[in-house]
């Protein structure tokens, strides 16, 4: 058995990954860290997890911790999750990041939504941890950059078409609809209920940091730097990503060649669902499970190819698709501890 940690795990990415952890044949979850829950069981946390998860939370500091796992999962905010990521690659250990420290190639980037780099050394080394497109350096790494959970959703539905050269790279436009639990377990006004039930609205327009992580990876896709336009909006449901990603096509096009586009790209990828022709993407039918579901429409009068993804924020989002880089990291088939049914209804 391979012994995995988890850094930061009381939160909502936390749960999901002991969730998903406690049922993986590979690995044995050695420990999961809290400060506000530091000695006291798990399912104190999370009672969901009674009779499940038979843990105590810790908080030793990152040297005692560095050792105590092969892989370790960190689960931290961004900006803490740099300083700790060091000692336990030092020590030996493999790590998956969470958060968007280390997401980014170039430095200045980073610093120009987050905050100065106090690790931009390991930068050229952390894999960016999509594994639809870096399967193979997945494998390799030893430091993987989770990927942020719009930014999945975005890049999954656009990657075929950007890759194929079938849209234009300028003018796409991403209008994507978040559960709260985004937003993580921290107490704070803007997720409080009476703040997100029942409303509906749209947040950080022209300014959230996961523009450039989308403009990163879909740049590389189509060969030169993109720009997007991205609006994130709060819906009062806990957990989904839906994203409406508008985009102009190149020159005409048959229903039937961009299809042909998607299944090439998406041959062999266990977690892509390319929806039949009756079907639109729904946050209901990916909930807790780590599946893409995937659709486009061609709209003939404007010329806008319009194609819809939909993920679970906790699992596709950030969790389960940690624990799918954790597999192919560890050389365990990539589905393993993740096949799991969406929660139905
Ligand atoms: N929620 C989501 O859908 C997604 C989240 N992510 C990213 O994953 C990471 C975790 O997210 P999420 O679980 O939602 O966040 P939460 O706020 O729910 O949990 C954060 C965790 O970090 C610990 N923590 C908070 N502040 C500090 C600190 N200063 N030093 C040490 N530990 C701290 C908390 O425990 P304690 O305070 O007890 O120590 C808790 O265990 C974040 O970087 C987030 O951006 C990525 C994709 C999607
Ligand atoms: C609904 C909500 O508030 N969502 C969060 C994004 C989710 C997140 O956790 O960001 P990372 O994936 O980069 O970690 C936000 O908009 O900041």
């Amino acid at each position: 058995m391979v012994r995995v940690a988890i850094i930061g795990g009381s939160g909502y990415t936390g749960l999901e990954l002991i969730r998903l952890l406690v049922r993986h044949p590979g690995v044995d979850l050695t420990a999961v860290t809290s400060r506000e829950y530091n000695g006291k069981p798990v399912s104190l946390a999370f009672p969901a997890l009674a009779g499940v998860c038979h843990l105590t939370f810790s908080w030793p500091d990152p040297d005692r911790l560095a050792g105590a796992a092969d892989l370790f999962f960190v689960a931290l905010p961004h900006k803490t999750a740099m300083a700790v990521i060091p000692s336990l690659l030092e020590a030996g250990g493999k790590v998956v990041d969470l958060s968007a420290d280390f997401r980014f190639r170039d430095r200045k980037v980073y610093e120009e939504w987050y905050q100065e780099h106090t690790a931009p050394e390991l930068l050229a080394e952390a894999v960016y941890g999509l594994p639809e497109l870096y399967r193979e350096e997945i494998k390799r790494a030893r430091l993987v950059g989770n990927p942020g959970c719009y930014p999945t959703s975005v890049i999954l539905g656009l990657a075929p078409l950007l890759h194929a050269g079938l849209i234009e790279s300028q003018g796409i436009i991403a209008d994507c609809k978040s559960g709260a639990s985004g937003a993580g377990r921290g107490v704070s006004l803007s997720t409080l209920y009476c703040e997100v039930n029942e409303g509906f609205r749209a947040y950080k327009i022209a300014e959230h940091r996961h523009t450039p992580e989308m403009e990163q990876e879909l740049g590389r896709l189509a060969g030169l730097p993109l720009k997007i336009t991205f609006t994130p909006h709060l819906v009062p449901m806990n957990r989904g990503i839906l994203a409406t990603l508008y985009t102009v096509l190149q020159g005409p096009l048959e229903e039937q060649e961009i299809a042909a586009v998607f299944e090439q790209f998406y041959r062999g990828a266990p977690f892509i669902r390319l929806c039949p022709p009756e079907i639109l993407p729904n946050t209901a039918a990916v909930r807790g499970s780590n599946y893409c579901d995937l659709a486009w429409r061609l709209d003939q009068r404007t010329g806008r190819l319009i194609v819809v993804s939909a993920i679970d924020n906790l699992t596709r989002g950030a969790s389960g698709q940690a624990v799918h880089n954790m597999n192919l990291m560890l050389g365990f088939p990539e589905t393993q501890g993740l096949e799991v049914v969406p929660f139905l209804p």
